[in-house]
C-alpha cells in the first residue's frame, strides 16, 4: 500500500506533485495545522506529516499518531514539534536546514533598515499626506557595530551581509570555532561584551531551554544605550515586556520582531509603540525560499517512507538512498542480534555494547546501534523502534557503547553484540554473507551458524554423548519437525549451544522437557 502523507500548513504545492510522482498518496489541507482538535483525529490515518510553523505537533496530536513515521518540516525550527515525545514514539523529525536561511537573513537586514530609517512609520505618515520630513532622523549603519547572537546558518549570512554593508561584526555563539570565525571575518566575543558593544543587535539562535529568553531583562540592561535590536529568530528569545520598558525608556532606540512569544500574535505588548516595526513570521516569506523548502521536504519525506533513506533529521542520523540499500541487511542483522540477547537476557540490562569490524565499521554504526538496542528492548517494549531505542535505553539507565575494531576475524564484516545484565555478559555475533541474509556465527565465544528464523529453540548444554539424539526424539515424539539445527562447543566436554529452527512453535511443556535433560543448562524458544 502506497505510504499517505498529511500536509497540513501552507505549503507550496510543487510538493504535492513531487509526492505524487513519487508513489506516495497525500492530502493538501493548508488550513488543518490551525486546528489541533481535527488534526488530532484524522492523523491517525497518515505515515507522514508535512508542516510549517503554523501546526503544533504537541501530545494530544501524537497520542492517536499509530502510523506516523515522519514529520517533514518545510523550514528549520522544530520548536513546534513535541520532540522528545516524536522520538520516543519512533517517528522521525526532519527539517530543512539551508531551504530558507538567505531569504530569513535577508528579511532581517531588511528589518534593521526599517528601524535605522524608520521607513514603515515614514511610509504610514507620508501616504497619510503628513510630508512630515523633520520628523524621521534616522542613523548610518555605516561603520556600526553588528552584534549577531547565534551564528550559525542565518547568522552567517547575515554576517556576511552586513560586513557588505561596512558593518563591525561581534558574535556571541559558544559553538563557532574561532577558525570558523576568522573565515567570516567576524569577532567572536561574550555576550556581556556583544552587548555592551553593538549598536545593532539580531538573534539568530534556536529556541531552546539554553537560549529562552536570552535577551532577559538584566540583559536588556546591560546593552549599549540607544541600542537597536531585531528578532528575526523566535520569539520566547527575549523578554517581551522589559523590551516594551527599554524602548519607553528611551534605552533601546528601536525594536523589528518577525516572530513572538504567542502566535499568530494578535495582540501583544510592543504592539502600537513608534519605534517598533512588526511583521507576521515573514522572515521565510519569498517564492524562492517556499519552493525549496517544499520541494526538499517533500523529497526527504518521500526517500524515507518509500527507500528508508534518511536526510536532515533532527533525531536520527542521515542515511543516504545510496547508502539505504546496503546498509538494510545489516540493520535486520544488528536488530536481530540485539533481539536474540534480549529473548535470552531475563534480568535487567544495565550496559550494551556493540563492536563493529571489517566492513561494518565502515557503516553508519549509530543507525545500526539504534537498530540493535531496539531489538534488544523490543521483547520487553513493544513499540520500541530504531528511532526511539536510545532515548528509551538511556530512561532505563541502560548505557549503550559502540566502538570499532580492526581486529581480523573470518568475515568480510562482523557485528558484535554484548549485553550486561545483574554482572554477567552475554555476547553474540552475526554477519551478513553473500546472499543477503544475517547469519549468527558467534554465541558466547562459541563458533555457530544459523540464519534466524521464524520460529527457534535455543539450548544451552554440557558437551556430552546423547544429547542431540534426546533433543531432537523429544521433539519428534511432539510432532515437531526439525528445518535446520546448528551445533557448537567451546571444547570437547564443555559448553556447548543449539540452536535449532522448527516449523510451528514449541509448546511450554516440550520446552520444559527440554529443559529437564540433565546435560541442558537454558532452554528457550526464540522468535524473528
Ligand atoms: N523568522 C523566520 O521565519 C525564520 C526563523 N528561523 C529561525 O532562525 C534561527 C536560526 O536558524 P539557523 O541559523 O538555520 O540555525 P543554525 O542551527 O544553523 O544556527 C543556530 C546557531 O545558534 C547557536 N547557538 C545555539 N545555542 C546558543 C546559545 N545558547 N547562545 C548562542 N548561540 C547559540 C548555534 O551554535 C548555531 O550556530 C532558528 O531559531 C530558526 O527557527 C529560520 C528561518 C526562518
Ligand atoms: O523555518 C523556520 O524556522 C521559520 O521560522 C519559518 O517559519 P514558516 O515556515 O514561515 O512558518
Amino acid at each position: 500500500m502506497a505510504p499517505r502523507v498529511l500536509i497540513s500548513d501552507k505549503i507550496s504545492t510543487a510538493a504535492v506533485q513531487i509526492f505524487k510522482d513519487r508513489g506516495v498518496e497525500v492530502d493538501y489541507l493548508p488550513d488543518l495545522g490551525k486546528d489541533r482538535d481535527a488534526l488530532a483525529a484524522v492523523i491517525g490515518g497518515y505515515d507522514g506529516l508535512a508542516i510549517r510553523s503554523t501546526t503544533k505537533v504537541t501530545s494530544k496530536v501524537l497520542a492517536d499518531a499509530g502510523n506516523l513515521k515522519v514529520i517533514g518540516r518545510a523550514g528549520i525550527g522544530v520548536d513546534n514539534v513535541d520532540l522528545s515525545l516524536a522520538t520516543a514514539k519512533g517517528v522521525i523529525v526532519m527539517n530543512t536546514p539551508y531551504g530558507n536561511s538567505i531569504t530569513a537573513a535577508e528579511h532581517a537586514i531588511a528589518l534593521m533598515f526599517s528601524i535605522a530609517r524608520e521607513i514603515p512609520a515614514a511610509d504610514h505618515s507620508t501616504q497619510e499626506g503628513l510630508w512630515e520630513k523633520n520628523r524621521f532622523l534616522g542613523v548610518e549603519i555605516t561603520g556600526k557595530t553588528l552584534g549577531i547572537i547565534g551564528c550559525g546558518n542565518i547568522g552567517s549570512v547575515v554576517a556576511d551581509r552586513a560586513i557588505g554593508l561596512k558593518m563591525k561584526v561581534v558574535a556571541f555563539d559558544p559553538f563557532l570555532s574561532p577558525e570558523r570565525a576568522v573565515a567570516l571575518g567576524v569577532e567572536k566575543v561574550e555576550l556581556e561584551d556583544l552587548l555592551a558593544r553593538a549598536d545593532f543587535i539580531s538573534l539568530h539562535t534556536p529556541l531552546t531551554d539554553r537560549t529562552r529568553n536570552i535577551l532577559s531583562a538584566e540583559n536588556i540592561a546591560r546593552t549599549k544605550p540607544g541600542v537597536r535590536i531585531v528578532n528575526c529568530a523566535r520569539g520566547g528569545l527575549l523578554d517581551e515586556a522589559a523590551l516594551r520598558e527599554a524602548l519607553d525608556s528611551g534605552h533601546v532606540a528601536g525594536a523589528a520582531l518577525d516572530v513572538f512569544l504567542v502566535e499568530p500574535a494578535t495582540e501583544n505588548v510592543l504592539f502600537g509603540h513608534p519605534r517598533v516595526v512588526c511583521t507576521p513570521h515573514l522572515g521565510a516569506a519569498t517564492t524562492e525560499a517556499q519552493e525549496n523548502v517544499a520541494l526538499q521536504i517533500a523529497e526527504q519525506m518521500s526517500d524515507y517512507l518509500t527507500r528508508g533513506a534518511i536526510t536532515n533529521a533532527v533525531n536520527f542520523p542521515s542515511i543516504s538512498a545510496e547508502e539505504a540499500p546496503k546498509l538494510r541487511p545489516f540493520i535486520t542483522l544488528a536488530e536481530r542480534l540485539g533481539s536474540f540477547a534480549g529473548q535470552l537476557t531475563d534480568s535487567n540490562i544495565s550496559r550494551v555494547r556493540l563492536t563493529y569490524q571489517g566492513e561494518a565499521a565502515r557503516m553508519n554504526m549509530r543507525a545500526l546501534t539504534s537498530a540493535a538496542v531496539a531489538g534488544l528492548l523490543r521483547p520487553v517494549l513493544a513499540g520500541v523502534n530504531v528511532v526511539s531505542a536510545p532515548t528509551i535505553a538511556k530512561e532505563r539507565g541502560i548505557v549503550v557503547e559502540e566502538t570499532s575494531s580492526d581486529a581480523e576475524s573470518d568475515y568480510d564484516a562482523l557485528i558484535t553484540l554484548m549485553v550486561e545484565a545483574d554482572g554477567t555478559q552475554r555476547s553474540v555475533s552475526g554477519t551478513v554473507f553473500a546472499d543477503g541474509k544475517a547469519r549468527i556465527v558467534d554465541i558466547k565465544g562459541i563458533k555457530v551458524d544459523a540464519e534466524f528464523a521464524p520460529s527457534m529453540i535455543y539450548v544451552a548444554n554440557e558437551d556430552r554423548p546423547g544429547f542431540v539424539g534426546h533433543f531432537a526424539s523429544m521433539l519428534g515424539d511432539a510432532g515437531i519437525n526439525i528445518a535446520t539445527f546448528a551445533l557448537g562447543r567451546a571444547t570437547q566436554g564443555g559448553d556447548a549451544i543449539a540452536l535449532v529452527q522448527i516449523d510451528g512453535t514449541a509448546p511450554d511443556e516440550v520446552i520444559e522437557r527440554v529443559r529437564a535433560l540433565p546435560m541442558v543448562r537454558q532452554a528457550k524458544p526464540l522468535a524473528f
